[in-house]
């Protein structure tokens, strides 16, 4: 037994004491504190015990491997929610590009915070951020995380009901705002842009029965689930729709997209680094979406523009020129296999006013599944559009015979006739504006402006030296209008317009082959 003047054990008693002391102390200074400042973060925190027992935290990073990591995308949505209401004195606030005041989106600012209430538990998001903008590269290659926090008791609530409940009200959100996305990419992200186009199948003019046939194919589409399950085959379909400028092949990407409910994926090839990028937004898409690449003839000879200046990873060796080569077959090729992997319900659209200078292999019988042509104005979808610009559906009208009679002599894109009668709301006076407008082609003469002449004179897309950033190109455009495509295609919508080389009226449709090999 030992003696009660053995040292060692003194010098225990003390320590105990000094400790029980101390612990006491505290617990009195937390007690003074929370009776004279009741209420207050410091005497709630006071009372707290230490953080390491207090606190549960959750991490919520971005990515999940290199998908996005829906937990996050959800947390982001819900907490610009949260933003709105909370006392957070310091936030980021966005728009799309090119949308109003109304779609003003709040985010948080990477060390902020916001708390949350739930079943009378309070949960604390917490953003930060890591990595960052290169110098001189101009790549913001940031992952943000959030930590979601709470006490530790509640860890069961905030698993099986607050995180949950955050998810279904993030999905019941955008089920509400129906109206599907667009994003392009930017620095090797999809960034969402506002919808430039809102055309549906009801307000698309466009010949009776190829609107049919790519009803029929998308509807026919959706519902074969149990077939691509049963052969083993990704479930997408590609399109190629072809035609003159303004003869509607953007417009019709938005009814597909209106009419699935798929949101559109833009893809600028021009603005896409290294193939390792491009495998990353393909993979980053979601299911049930589309993703668009525009004007894809300009967009390849960008490409190879890019290509002969060694590629936009810094790197000028040959070898890795070869490497970042990007062909179209080379794309779906890519996009096959890593969407027979991952994803479901997806289709590639390509868009292009020069069918005849695409890759051959691109156009062998079912590389793309169906091929769409968009053709100059006939005189049915001239009805469509007055009647869905002016409600003017009779057929008695006084210039109908005479606009019948122009649409079969002359060549016009619906844009350029839609830009007529949407002038004035006097439908009889948007009707005389389309007559004068095919009277004078007839004639010869050009008026200045309209549709096709404006796209010519700020040339497509792919017309901008591919090394600045998209903001910058933009303005090059404007200042230098260096021409990749656009001597050819002035050109070629000359010669177009001296001897009529498109299909009027028509449109057409071709395929419903079996997938893209
Ligand atoms: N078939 C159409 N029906 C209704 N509106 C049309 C049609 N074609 C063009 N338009 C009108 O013209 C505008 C330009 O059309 P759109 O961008 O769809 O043409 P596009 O063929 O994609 O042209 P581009 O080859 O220049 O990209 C649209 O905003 C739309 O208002």
């Amino acid at each position: 037994m030992a003696s009660s003047n053995n040292p060692a054990l003194e010098r225990y008693k003390n320590a105990i004491t000094a400790v029980a002391s101390v612990a006491g102390a505290a617990m009195l200074l937390r007690r003074l504190v929370a009776g004279v400042l009741p209420g207050t973060a410091l005497g709630a925190l006071l009372l707290l015990p230490p953080a390491s027992i207090r606190r549960h935290s959750v991490v919520i990073e971005e990515f999940d491997g290199a998908f996005y990591n829906r937990v996050f995308l959800a947390a982001k949505a819900y907490v610009s929610i949260l933003l709105a209401a909370a006392p957070v004195p310091l936030m980021k606030a966005s728009v799309p590009r090119g949308a109003g005041a109304e779609q003003i989106t709040l985010a948080m600012h990477p060390g902020t915070a916001v708390v949350d209430v739930f079943d009378e538990a309070e949960v604390t998001w917490r953003l930060s951020s890591h990595g960052g903008r290169r110098r001189g590269a101009g790549a913001d290659d940031a992952r943000e995380v959030f930590k979601l926090s709470f006490d530790g008791q509640h860890k069961d609530m905030v698993l099986g009901a607050y995180l949950p409940a955050v998810m279904a009200r993030v999905a019941a959100m955008s089920q509400e705002q129906s109206q599907a996305r667009l994003y392009s990419n930017e620095w090797g992200k999809w960034r969402p842009v506002r919808l430039r186009n809102a055309a549906t199948f009801a307000t698309l003019a466009m010949d009776d029965a190829l609107r049919k046939a790519v009803v029929e194919d998308l509807d026919r589409f959706l519902g074969r689930k149990e077939y691509y399950e049963r052969t083993g085959r990704a479930w997408k379909r590609g399109y190629l729709i072809h035609g003159p400028p303004g003869t509607g092949k953007s417009s019709l990407v938005a009814a597909i997209s209106d009419h699935l409910r798929f949101d559109v994926y833009d893809l600028d090839l021009g603005g896409v680094r290294s193939n390792t990028e491009l495998r990353k937004l393909l993979i980053r898409m979601k299911s049930r979406s589309i993703l668009l690449l525009e004007d894809v003839d300009c967009a390849m000879v960008a490409a190879r523009r890019r290509e002969a200046h060694g590629g936009h990873d810094g790197s000028r060796s040959s070898t890795s020129s070869k490497h970042q080569k990007v062909t179209l077959s080379g794309l779906l090729n890519m996009v096959d296999g890593l969407w027979s992997s991952s994803g479901h319900e997806r289709i590639v659209i390509f868009t292009t006013n020069h069918v005849d200078r695409l890759d051959q292999a691109l156009l062998r019988p079912g590389r793309m599944d169906m091929h769409v042509h968009m053709g100059y104005l006939g005189f049915g979808a001239f009805r469509e559009l007055a009647a869905s610009y002016h409600g003017v559906v009779d057929d008695d009208h006084p210039l109908f015979p005479e606009i019948e009679a122009l649409l079969r002599e002359v060549e016009v894109a619906p844009a350029d006739v839609a830009e007529k009668l949407l002038v004035t709301d006097d439908a009889n006076a948007a009707v005389e504006m389309v007559a004068k407008l095919l009277r004078g082609r007839k004639a010869g003469i050009e008026e200045d402006g309209g549709y096709v002449r404006q796209k010519l004179q700020a040339g497509p897309r792919y017309a901008q030296p591919a090394t600045l950033p998209r903001a910058s190109r933009r303005s090059a455009v404007v200042a230098t209008r260096p021409a990749v495509c656009s001597e050819e295609m002035a050109m070629d919508i000359s010669r177009r317009q001296q001897r009529g080389s498109g299909r009027r009226g028509q449109g057409g449709v071709l395929g419903g082959g079996r997938g893209w090999r």
